[in-house]
């Protein structure tokens, strides 16, 4: 019997063959693809040596090598001389954007490993597959808010089972794998934030004082500098202000800017400020033509601060009903009520009875005080509880250089030494460093307040002391501090 091979195993074979061929030329389109793919992507990353690359082909293909040659040593002589003759334009105009550009480029490539680098990825399990995938943040929107002080931004959304608290926590370590000085989380969303790299500290140098704003705006008096390069609005609308640091760590810079930023609301009579300097007038005296009131004695000091509870008491009576937030005007301007150290009137003044009177006007006009539009700002050395029993009564805190870790959660509240708030480690070396903590915003921010020289100071009070045109009619006149009637006379012109 001959053995004849049946159909169907050379029908097999064949498909064998057949399949082989399909298989192999697949292969090569995969991988004809992954080269041409392989080279779009390297010269749209290193666009230069590509550029290069070409220029040497066409050069070597089509007999200019030589003039190739030339213009490249032209171009790399001109960036030489231009590297050593203007240094400071090469840096800003080539040196610094290409390293921005890379910056940028390795954070948005790198996302995903960072992540994991920083504990920030989650391992899932893929439910249709069965393979355990890695989960990272999304990073969108990267972009460089100050490219003067290198400040690189972006948005991130944590994946489901983080929250914007584990990147929070993360910060520090994402800010020394991406080699930023630091890094800060700002929530936006409930899975949302905002990352800021700070390559640069825009608030290693003095600020210098900024355009006073010729329109009053209470809500945003700009007064600094923040860490991320821009201005630091302070709120003085509907809050109270506390600032606290040790001696030398600069508060007289935060009263000096927030004086020039509401300066033009001052020469207008949208604002009086009545201040109040606890060291016989050594800090603020050279405002004095700002001030509608000005107090230097521990008496006068607390019969003005009384006065200021009388006032707030009765414009509170007279706009209740009829309006519950108050609008500056010159008839009823902002009063901001301005105390340097005032724990030379809560603790250290030795008569019990100005120091209860004291505490009593201060907590009337820091409970009440806001909607009528009579604001406190007050300066402190010592943050203790004994010697400021209201400190949580001010919305708004700026903690400045502080001796112990412990007094930065005791000025900022529980948690803000976690946030980032060091305030035990600004150097001596940068007075008018704060940071800044409003009450319902989880992060505080750093700042540095304008510096006012004594010259500045003296303009400012000479340009911006309360105008007296005419159609300004003033709550309260200028009262000389040696009045022993002064209360009254206030009660008066204030029911007025
Ligand atoms: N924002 C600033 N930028 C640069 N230098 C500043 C700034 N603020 C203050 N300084 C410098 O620091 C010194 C001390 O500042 P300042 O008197 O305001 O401190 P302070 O906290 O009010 O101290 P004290 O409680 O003893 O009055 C100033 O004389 C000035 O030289």
């Amino acid at each position: 019997m001959t053995h004849q091979p049946s159909q169907q195993s050379t029908s097999q074979a064949n498909s064998g063959s057949d399949d082989w061929i399909a298989e192999l030329i697949v292969s090569l389109l995969s991988l004809v693809w992954w080269m041409v793919k392989t080279a779009i992507q390297l010269a749209w990353r290193f666009p230069l040596v590509a550029a290069v690359l070409v220029a040497g082909w066409w050069a070597y293909s089509s007999d200019h090598l030589l003039l190739v040659g030339i213009v490249v040593a032209i171009l790399v002589g001109a960036l030489v001389v231009w590297r050593l003759t203007w240094p400071v334009s090469f840096d800003r105009l080539l040196a610094q954007p290409a390293w921005r550009r890379r910056k940028q480029r390795a954070i948005r490539r790198n996302w995903p490993g960072l992540c994991e680098r920083v504990g920030l990825a989650m391992a899932v399990t893929d439910r249709r597959s069965g393979q355990r995938e890695s989960w990272t943040p999304g990073l969108s929107r990267l972009r460089w808010a100050s490219r003067e002080h290198l400040v690189l931004t972006g948005r991130v959304q944590v994946v489901a089972g983080q929250t914007v608290d584990d990147l929070a926590t993360a910060a520090e370590t994402m800010g020394a794998a991406c080699g930023a000085w630091s890094c800060r989380v700002r929530k936006t969303g409930p899975r949302t934030a905002t990352i800021t790299w700070l390559y640069g500290d825009p608030l290693a140098q003095v600020v210098t004082p900024l355009p006073i704003p010729d329109v009053l705006d209470a809500s945003a008096v700009p007064v600094g500098l923040c860490e991320d390069g821009q201005p630091w609005l302070l709120r003085l609308a509907a809050t109270h202000v506390l600032i606290v640091g040790v001696t030398g760590a600069g508060k007289g810079s935060v009263v000096w800017s927030l004086l020039g930023g509401i300066a033009g609301g001052i020469h207008e009579g949208l604002v009086q400020v009545w201040a109040v300097d606890g060291k016989a007038g050594m800090e603020l005296q050279p405002g004095r033509d700002l001030f509608t009131r000005f107090a230097t004695t521990v008496e006068d000091s607390v019969q003005l601060l009384e006065d200021a509870a009388v006032l707030m008491t009765e414009r509170a009576a007279r706009m209740a009903g009829t309006s519950r937030r108050h609008e500056p005007s010159t008839r009823e301007p902002l009063l901001v009520v301005l105390v340097d150290e005032v724990a030379l009137l809560t603790a250290y003044t030795p008569d019990r009875k100005l120091r209860d009177r004291a505490e009593k006007a201060l907590a009337a006009i820091a409970t009440q005080g806001r909607a009528p539009g009579v604001v406190l700002v007050a300066a402190l050395q010592d943050p203790r509880k004994e010697v400021l029993g209201l400190r949580n009564l001010f919305p708004t805190k700026v903690a400045m250089r502080l001796d112990e870790k412990a007094q930065v959660d005791m000025v900022l509240g529980e948690g803000a030494r976690e946030s980032g708030a060091l305030c035990h480690q600004i150097p001596d070396t940068s007075p008018g460093v704060a940071y800044v903590k409003v009450d319902g915003v989880r992060e505080p921010v750093r700042v540095r307040a304008a510096y006012y020289d004594d010259h500045a100071i003296g303009e400012l009070a000479r340009t911006h002391a309360p105008s007296k045109a005419p159609g300004f009619r003033p709550v309260f006149s200028v009262v000389d501090d040696s009045h022993p009637e002064t209360g009254d006379h206030l009660r008066q012109a204030g029911a007025a």
